[in-house]
């Protein structure tokens, strides 16, 4: 197997964490991306070795589905639980209130409906993702019901900010969300206001939802490389 390289063996360690933060006879949403998929297999890991038991899992995307599949984790969804005990989920940027920017995989309108419900949402990034202020490295994404793409660039750019419409890799045109919808990031200089602006974009008419996850996380776990090795701190 291939060596991993700094940011894949830092993911991997806060993945292993996250999945060593799981009990039996638990519902855990089950998040997106690079870094939870590291969870997910050490999820699975656990299950196989007996370690736990009775664990079912709540996808947050097509991904977290497929991954969920092939590592054995039973899926469940919404309408059949009463709860959800904890959620592991990823952030393209963590700020020192524990707020976030997602959707760096176009996810973050299912990853709001599963991480806000859980009980405990734990989140799991490297290093690499801390900031001090929001929209420092990232760029804001805004799920948008296609026929309002026009109006809502429009919008976004009377609020300050700079919308680009997010383009496929390997796909012609724009890519698609999981629920056939488009996704615009938008550039804004500084977020001095989380919460207002979060509430501000939804508030435009064919938002579905945007990248801000204000308040909702409760623990964060970060992956380093210090001494060479890879380990965890929480916060
Ligand atoms: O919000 C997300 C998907 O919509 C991801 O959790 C976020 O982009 C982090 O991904 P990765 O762990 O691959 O860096």
């Amino acid at each position: 197997m291939a060596e991993l390289d700094a940011a894949n063996l830092m993911k991997q360690a806060v993945g292993k964490a996250a999945a060593d933060r799981v009990k039996s006879n638990t519902i855990v949403g089950l998040g997106t991306g690079s870094t939870t998929a590291y969870a997910l297999e050490f999820i699975g890991d656990r299950l196989k070795k007996g370690e736990l038991e009775n664990v079912v899992g709540i996808p947050t995307s097509f991904q977290a589905e497929v991954l969920a599949r092939k590592y054995g984790i039973p899926l469940t969804t919404l309408d059949v639980v009463d709860r959800i005990d904890i959620a592991i989920d990823g952030a393209d940027e963590v700020d020192p209130q524990k707020n976030l920017i997602k959707g760096g995989g176009a996810a973050h309108t299912r990853e709001k409906i599963v991480d806000a419900l859980a009980e405990t949402f734990l989140v799991v990034v490297d290093s690499g993702k801390l900031v001090d202020k929001l929209g420092s490295t990232f760029l804001l994404p805004v799920e948008v019901i296609p026929m309002a793409l026009t109006p809502v660039m429009r919008a976004l750019a009377k609020l300050g900010g700079k919308p680009e419409l997010r383009m496929g890799i390997k796909k012609a045109g724009p890519i698609v969300t999981d629920q056939g919808n488009l996704v615009i990031d938008v550039k804004f200089d500084a977020i001095a206001d989380p919460a207002e602006l979060e509430k501000t974009i939804n508030n435009l008419p064919g938002v579905l939802e945007n990248g801000l996850f204000v308040g909702v996380a409760d623990v964060i776990l970060v992956g380093e490389i210090i001494d060479g090795q890879p380990t965890v701190r929480e916060f």
